[in-house]
């Protein structure tokens, strides 16, 4: 019996070379015991706990019609107003209760969405050296982890994170200028939609619909493109992206239909159930911030899959750097930051321990332990 992984056979000079690379960082997880004990072993040799799949849960799902439908008329009904009332007292428990839901009806065509799904395969299909050396998408081009120094702080995944403001640049494209059109049209859609969910969730709070709509800017919001290739190494602890909290105001993720989500619900992960009718919405560190802790900003994480590949799109919604981030009410929890003191942070944090510390570092009392 070797101790050593293999690359699955099917790869191509698309992929990463992540067990390469890495590879001897993740064989921490998969000591072979001396004697050949009732240890289970995958397909490529590596002996394997079992690994136990969580509960797998429905996210709070929420029908967006009464915001989308008909939303060129300027007159709401009165009955159109409580239809209003209910969708957006749905939105603020799920973002209170979970950190998470899920949307239907949210106006981006689903036609789009599949446009993208396939510009989104053809890209990543691409030569690993094109993706990595050929300044595609603004050299936005990501792979593992490369300050990772135990298997934890690892993310077997690839990524492209494309700030707004270069979209439309076509210089960005290179031979994969069909994506253009899709990314900016997708930008868009999402951006509008973020933007009213955003409002909404001001508004309950009783604010203006309006509070971060100026805040918000295209040079720091982006879009994420995701692929979680498949995974040899099988354990508890490999993952397609380690646990995290998004660092901004809200997050739309489109996911396909393997699954691999997973996030915090009362202290216990749960898997996402994928549903391919709807988009899911989650909130981030400083709608969290700013709502002094009444909206949830939730730990989530991507698992690997041994067999399938995964994809996934998700879209920042972020405010300037210059952003003070302050609290809705008082007495604040938090102090006030701007994002940009809080992007710095974060990155200080990944950078010399590993791993984000986030909130905590923005609280102005720790809480007490009873
Ligand atoms: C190492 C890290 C950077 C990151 C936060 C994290 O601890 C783990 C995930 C990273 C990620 C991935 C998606 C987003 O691009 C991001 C902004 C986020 O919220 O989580 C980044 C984080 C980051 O760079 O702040
Ligand atoms: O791919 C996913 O499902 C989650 C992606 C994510 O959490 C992120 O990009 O921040
Ligand atoms: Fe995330």
């Amino acid at each position: 019996m070797t101790n050593s992984l293999k690359y699955p056979k099917s790869g191509s000079n698309s992929s990463p070379p992540l067990l390469q690379n890495y590879g001897e960082l993740l064989q921490q997880l998969h000591k072979v015991p001396d004697t050949d004990n009732a240890q289970a072993h995958n397909d490529h040799g590596i002996a394997v706990p079992p690994v136990l799949a969580p509960a797998e849960c429905q996210l709070p799902l929420i029908d967006l019609s009464p915001y989308t439908r008909g939303s060129n008329r300027s007159l709401i009904l009165e009955g159109e107003e409580l239809e209003r009332q209910a969708c957006a007292a749905n939105i603020c428990r799920a973002s209170s209760q979970w950190g998470f839901f899920q949307v239907v009806n949210h106006g981006i065509n689903h036609e789009l969405l599949w446009r993208m799904r396939r510009e989104q395969a053809r890209l990543f299909e691409a030569p690993f050296e094109t993706k990595a050396n050929s300044g595609l998408l603004n050299n936005s081009y990501r792979w593992g982890t490369p300050s990772a120094t135990c298997p934890a702080q690892f993310s077997w995944s690839e990524a492209f994170h494309i700030p707004l403001t270069k979209i439309s640049d076509a210089a960005c494209y290179g031979d994969y200028i069909s994506l253009r059109e899709v990314m900016m049209e997708l930008a868009a859609a999402m951006s509008k939609l973020a933007r009213m969910l955003v409002g909404i969730l001001a508004e309950r709070m009783g604010h203006q619909k309006g509070a971060f709509d100026s805040m918000c800017e295209e040079s720091t919001c982006f879009l994420r493109l995701n692929r979680y290739p498949a995974c040899p190494v099988l354990s508890h602890d490999t993952f397609g992206l380690v646990p995290h909290t998004d660092s901004n105001f809200l997050t739309i993720l489109s996911q396909d239909q393997v699954g691999g989500l997973h996030l915090l619900k009362d202290s216990q992960w749960v898997a996402v159930k994928p549903n391919q009718e709807a988009l899911i919405v989650n909130i981030g560190d400083l709608l969290q911030a700013w709502s002094n802790d009444v909206y949830k900003s939730v730990e989530h994480k991507v698992m690997t899959n041994e067999k399938m590949e995964r994809y996934s799109i998700a879209y920042f919604l972020c405010p300037s750097y210059e952003s003070l981030i302050g609290n809705c009410r008082e007495p604040s929890v938090y102090r006030k930051f701007t994002f940009g003191e809080y992007r710095h942070q974060v990155q200080e944090d990944v950078k010399s321990t590993g791993r984000k510390v986030g909130l905590p570092h923005f609280r102005l009392q720790q809480t007490l332990a009873s």
